[in-house]
């Protein structure tokens, strides 16, 4: 659906996105990531028809972004960070508005205006004036307008912006709903977001694509996955010295230690190495009593982290 090939997109001599390549298969819902000013909304731009590229080649649907514009635009519904509204005009007016701009008549403009409507839970205030809505039910008229043209392709830049964890949690279920027969690209700076929505993810820094695959891949594969816990009764250094024997163990740090002999530990592990049968293996044969061996789980939130911090 969408088809990225060297894409490079410079301002004056400020090179925003360098070099990309990526593709998002039909019916694929892809969350695109990065720190501020990595290059998302420029992309976004590019793909969406509104900036031309400095280099490289795009496609949406097989129509080159450049050279089949209209047709490669009509297969799009693009929700920009900041939806331009007009705030005095009625929500479903705006919409008929939005629709007849995009090619719609007739009794089709009135029967996709039904299904927007209806699609986005917007029945109740489809007579009331756009600078009357609360911004949770504005980014709702904001993503019917993207979809009054039936397209098969949505792109959302940060679609929950601004938004308070209500407003976050139905357009949420609205995108969701909306990726049973779309494909979807959003930009979030809301990773648990992503997490919940998206089968993948591309994680842009500095122009530069650091990452392009399942959530649940990159958790498994980042580099300080397996942090280990540990609480156990046992003699501080002999502990110690024991743990930091076993194999595939990084860094040993010591939390902290009570006054019965209680130790608390957080062992870093090398990634995709299960150390913990060999930790309660140690307890056993030093009669240590163990009350904590717990593996934390990494998140989005740890592989973004990594990816993309600077120092
Ligand atoms: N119209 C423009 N003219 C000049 N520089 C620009 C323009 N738009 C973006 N930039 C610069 O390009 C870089 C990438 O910006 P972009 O808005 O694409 O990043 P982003 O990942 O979308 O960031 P954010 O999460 O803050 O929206 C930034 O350094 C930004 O300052």
């Amino acid at each position: 659906m969408i088809q990225v090939e060297n894409l490079t997109k410079s301002y004056g001599r400020h090179t925003a996105v360098d070099s990309i390549s990526f593709e998002v298969k039909a019916g694929d819902v892809v969350g695109f990531l990065g720190p501020n000013g990595a290059g998302k909304t420029s992309t976004i731009r590019v793909l969406t028809g509104y900036h031309p590229p400095s280099s490289g080649a795009a496609s949406i649907a097989g129509y080159d972004i450049f050279r089949q514009s209209i047709e490669a635009r009509r297969q799009i519904g693009y929700m920009p960070e900041n939806v331009p509204l007009y705030r005095e005009m009625r929500v479903r007016e705006f919409l008929k508005h939005r629709g007849t701009l995009k090619g719609l008549r007739g009794k089709e403009l009135q029967k996709r205006l039904d299904i927007v409507v209806e699609e986005c839970g917007l029945g109740d205030v489809r007579r009331k004036m756009i600078k009357t809505l609360s911004k949770g039910y504005r980014q709702r008229v904001g993503l019917a307008d993207s979809l009054v043209h039936d397209p098969p392709l949505l792109i959302l830049d940060e679609p929950t912006n601004g938004l308070d964890p209500n407003q976050i949690r139905s357009i949420r279920n609205l995108i969701k709903n909306l990726a049973a027969d779309r494909t979807i690209f959003l930009s979030s700076h809301i990773l648990s977001e992503v997490e919940m929505i998206c089968k993948k993810v591309i994680i842009l820094e500095g122009g530069h694509i650091k990452a392009n695959d399942t959530p649940a891949n990159l958790v498994k594969n980042m580099r300080a996955a397996g942090n280990i816990s540990l609480e156990i009764q046992a003699p501080k250094a002999e502990l110690v010295e024991a743990v930091e024997a076993l194999p595939h163990i990084k860094k040993v740090t010591l939390n902290h230690s009570s006054d019965d002999g209680w130790q608390n530990l957080t062992i870093l592990v090398d990634s995709n190495t299960e150390t913990r049968p060999r930790l309660s293996k140690l307890a056993e044969e030093k009669k240590w009593p163990l009350r904590t061996l717990h593996r934390h789980v990494g998140t989005l939130e740890d592989v973004f982290v990594e990816l993309t911090r600077k120092d």
